[in-house]
């Protein structure tokens, strides 16, 4: 890999230049001259269409990029990762997510090892005991202790443990089991647990404790805290029909007292969030049924092959990467908004942003030196339309330019006339608006239009006149099923990895997450008089003093 800065490659130079050339450009004019551009600039894969077209860049910028992406060895990098190389070596790890949704037919299964242990074995193990065990639950042959059919499960992990679990389930809902009611607890703060014991039967509940270290304090406690409900109406032998769990460690899933033949392995290779395709989608291969779950991972292995096999040019997850570059780097754009034009598909932002954030929310690169450029942008965003009555008045006339991720599903999972048709429309005019804003000249002939004498029209006219040429992508899916949605996140997974490959970082620690933790035990250890306070600031040993006064 290169260990040279990215601001000495001679394609970075270039794009310096020409962005100053790109500075100059509107859109809408860019649209005028080009009635091809959508033609040029989009791109199908794995049942996703991408529309790019709505971006500051012309032909020769895409050039520019794509030299950028091979003077940063972006294929090299690729494969490395597809063949099972210790890429993440900070923890001396291979990152094989991809391996996990690969099916065994596929030609480059069966080579894949990881120190020498042939992996798709283990994965295709894994799954058939996913599948066996769903489906006794789902047909009803897996009751609870007092015989009865299991009704809720209750999936208790964090992070990776239960962004994808819990996105995946509400976007696939129309999929979703009648009988089985699918709840998330992930937050320590009691309330959340609290919320869902209310609201389910120690007699039909099935208890997942998903969390690849099983170390994790928050998912830990919830855990045992949802044990001690359970023995409150139950006995320890009926423990092994109501909880199992997932993880990498067994060591520890037996010293929690669930029987590690309730446990669902996966591995080191498999980073937390890039977990829901393995046996962390316990709940959701539960709740859509495993062939569903298949029909997602299946989903994820065609843009797979997409990413691996089509040319840079039209590789859908390179040039999603790239046009992310060109606006964080060369435009400074400091966040990327989310905007799904799907209610099921409401967790998506959230599930981007540890996907994104994690993975690439770092300072220094392979070589130990720090980067010399800005990296992840922060990711947010929220439904469509929901968000054009919130936030997208800043997105429109705001000080700062913030890319948005359009992402439309044309039919609806629901047969209620007449609705979507309005969604769709909301969602295109925004990108057009965003697009094309409304000029002065225009703001003004409307005006005139309305009768507005001219102190009337010279006061609105610069409040109501929009610059436009916002830049946003625009993701198509037929419709929302568990393929289209597999491919969705996969193509995202590798967007992160191609900026990541790039900007010349790890994508797949995280060190950052460790130092609140172990503050955290600290502070835990003062607050309930097990240590004595140590000598925080001023403001800590305050907040502790008081809080340590309300708990008694
Ligand atoms: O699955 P667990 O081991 O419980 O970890 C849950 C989460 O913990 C930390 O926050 C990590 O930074 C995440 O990447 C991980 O997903």
């Amino acid at each position: 890999m290169p260990n040279t800065a990215l601001t000495d490659a001679a394609a970075f130079k270039q794009l310096q230049e020409h962005h100053q050339t790109a500075l100059g450009w509107h859109m809408r004019e860019l649209f005028s001259a080009q009635p091809d551009r959508f033609e040029r600039m989009s791109l199908s894969a794995a049942g996703l269409l991408l529309d790019y077209s709505k971006n500051r860049i012309e032909s020769s910028t895409l050039e520019l990029l794509l030299s950028l992406a091979r003077e940063r060895q972006v294929e090299a990098l690729r494969d490395a990762m597809f063949t099972g190389e210790k890429i993440n070596f900070t923890e001396h790890r291979a990152v094989l997510h991809t391996a996990l949704r690969t099916p065994a037919a596929q030609a480059d299964a069966a080579a894949l090892q990881v120190d020498g242990q042939h992996i798709a074995e283990d994965v295709q193990g894994v799954l058939s005991r996913i599948q066996s065990f769903t489906t006794r639950v789902r047909d009803g042959q897996w009751r609870g202790h007092t015989g009865k059919e299991i009704t809720d499960i209750v999936n208790i992990g964090i992070g990776g443990s239960h962004l994808g679990p819990q996105m995946v389930c509400t976007a696939l809902h129309n999929f979703t089991h009648p009988r089985l009611q699918s709840h998330f607890v992930s937050n320590v703060d009691g309330h959340d647990l609290d919320a869902v014991l209310a609201d389910v039967n120690p007699e039909t509940t099935l208890f997942i404790v998903a969390s690849k270290t099983f170390t994790t304090q928050e998912t830990m406690m919830n855990a045992q805290t949802a044990r001690r409900w359970f023995l409150k109406h139950a006995k320890e032998a009926a423990l092994a029909l109501h909880f199992v769990a997932v993880s990498t460690n067994a060591q520890a899933v037996g010293a929690f007292g669930i029987d590690t033949a309730n446990m669902f392995p996966f591995w080191d290779w498999v980073g937390g969030r890039y977990s829901v395709w393995s046996a962390i989608g316990l709940s959701i291969a539960l709740a859509i049924g495993f062939d569903n779950f298949r029909a997602f991972l299946d989903g994820a292995n065609a843009m797979d092959r997409h990413f691996r096999e089509a040319p840079l040019e039209s590789n859908m997850p390179v040039i999603q990467a790239l046009i992310g570059i060109w606006n964080r780097n060369f435009f400074n754009s400091e966040s990327l908004s989310i905007a799904p034009y799907h209610h099921n598909l409401r967790f998506f932002p959230a599930y981007l942003q540890q996907l994104d954030m994690e993975s690439n929310g770092k300072r220094i690169t392979r070589d130990g030196s720090a980067v010399e450029v800005a990296t992840c942008p922060f990711i947010w965003g929220d439904v469509g339309t929901n968000g054009q009555h919130a936030f997208f008045q800043l997105l429109h006339q705001g000080t700062d330019i913030t890319p948005i991720d359009f992402i439309a599903v044309l039919k609806p999972a629901h047969d209620i006339p007449q609705h979507h048709q309005v969604l769709l429309a909301n969602c295109f005019a925004q990108s057009e608006a965003f697009m094309r804003g409304k000029q002065a000249d225009e703001v003004r002939a409307d005006l005139q239009q309305q009768g507005a004498n001219e102190a009337e029209l010279n006061m609105l006219l610069p409040h109501k006149t929009f610059n436009g040429n916002r830049p946003s992508n625009t993701i198509l899916m037929q419709e929302l099923t568990p393929a289209t949605l597999g491919a969705l996140i996969a193509l995202y997974e590798h967007k992160t990895f191609v900026q990541g490959a790039i900007w010349g970082i790890n994508s797949f620690d995280q060190w950052g997450v460790e130092l609140g933790k172990v503050l955290a035990k600290t502070i835990h250890s003062e607050l309930t008089g097990e240590a004595v306070p140590a000598r925080h600031d001023a403001s800590t040993n305050a907040l502790i003093a008081l809080a340590k006064q309300a708990l008694g």
